[in-house]
């Protein structure tokens, strides 16, 4: 992206604060954007103002599955350029050892907390003809045996992701999910055993990991409008682990 393509635009990123959601913040910002970061704790939403040293970067704490705290937000940003729809995650377990408020937590963050964020920012997209990134997961119609929940969480929000494309597309709103292979964060290192991880990306097609600049680059992309021809979609930036990834991330025996 050419310097200077988010010159006045705004950018809602969620999760802010850490890997991904830190990279694409600072990549926006270098870009012109005045980005608005959000996550539940303040202390990495700081540490990455700190990095950004400008004032085009704006944080506040906030919990996406606030309902009514997350509309009111986003209610009070008026017209919006671009949400990224970045705060996820779940807990890797065998599907017969997910709680029923363990199978909650991921659904209502990764589905129905995003869902709702990105009808909370329909009027300020309208408005400025905007664009939402989801971050996905890679084939999660193809099955995640290992984070059942999640996967499921995933292709909701990639199925709520195309049937809004449609409609939306008279308001000049396009949507996007981006499915990124193995990211080396320390969410992703907090989730999976080193070696589990190193298993990942030892078998990606591509041979390694997906850097965090790739990821980044693609969200500002998406964000910018180059992409506008399409909308709806779900990429696959991953290097082709989703091709090979879909069986188990935990090992034959999970049920
Ligand atoms: C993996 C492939 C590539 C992906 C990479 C990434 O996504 S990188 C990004 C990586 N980053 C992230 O993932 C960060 C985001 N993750 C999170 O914010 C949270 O982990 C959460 C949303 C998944 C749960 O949020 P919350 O605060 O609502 O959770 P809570 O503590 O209140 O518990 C609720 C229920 O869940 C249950 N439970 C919890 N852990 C386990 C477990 N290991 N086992 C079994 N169950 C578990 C817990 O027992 C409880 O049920 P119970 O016992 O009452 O019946
Ligand atoms: N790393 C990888 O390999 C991959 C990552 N992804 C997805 O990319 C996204 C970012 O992942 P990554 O950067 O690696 O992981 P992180 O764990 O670093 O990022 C998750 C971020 O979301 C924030 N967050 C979590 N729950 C909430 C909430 N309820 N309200 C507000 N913010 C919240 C966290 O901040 P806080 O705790 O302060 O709230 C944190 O900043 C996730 O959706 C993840 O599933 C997808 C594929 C692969």
């Amino acid at each position: 992206m050419a310097d200077g393509t988010f010159a006045g635009r705004t950018a809602l990123v969620t999760g802010a604060g850490t890997g991904i959601g830190r990279a694409v913040s600072l990549r926006l910002l270098a870009l012109g954007a005045t980005v608005v970061g959000v996550g539940r704790r303040a202390e990495p939403l700081a540490e990455t103002a700190a990095l950004a040293g400008t004032d085009r970067f704006r944080h506040t704490s906030l919990n996406i599955r606030d309902r009514e705290a997350a509309d009111a937000f986003v209610a009070g940003l008026g017209g919006l350029d671009l949400l990224v729809n970045n705060a996820g995650g779940q807990f890797v377990a065998p599907a017969t050892e997910i709680s029923r408020r363990g199978f909650d937590a991921v659904v209502d963050l990764n589905l129905t907390a995003q869902a709702a964020l990105v009808r909370a920012a329909y009027p300020g997209l309208a408005a400025r003809r905007g664009r939402v990134v989801t971050l996905s997961l890679s084939a999660p119609e193809r099955g995640i045996a290992g984070i059942t929940h999640s996967a499921a969480a995933r292709a909701g929000m990639a199925a709520l992701t195309a049937s809004l494309a449609r409609r939306w597309r008279a308001d000049g709103i396009s949507l996007f999910c981006l499915a990124p292979g193995t990211v080396l964060t320390d969410g992703v290192g907090d989730e999976l055993p080193a070696e589990v991880l190193a298993r990942i990306v030892a078998t990606t097609p591509l041979g390694r990991d997906t850097t965090l600049a790739e990821v980044a680059e693609w969200v500002a992309a998406l964000g910018s409008g180059v992409a506008d021809a399409v909308s709806g979609t779900l990429f696959e930036v991953d290097g082709g682990s989703g091709l090979v990834s879909a069986a188990s991330l935990m090992g034959q025996e999970d049920r």
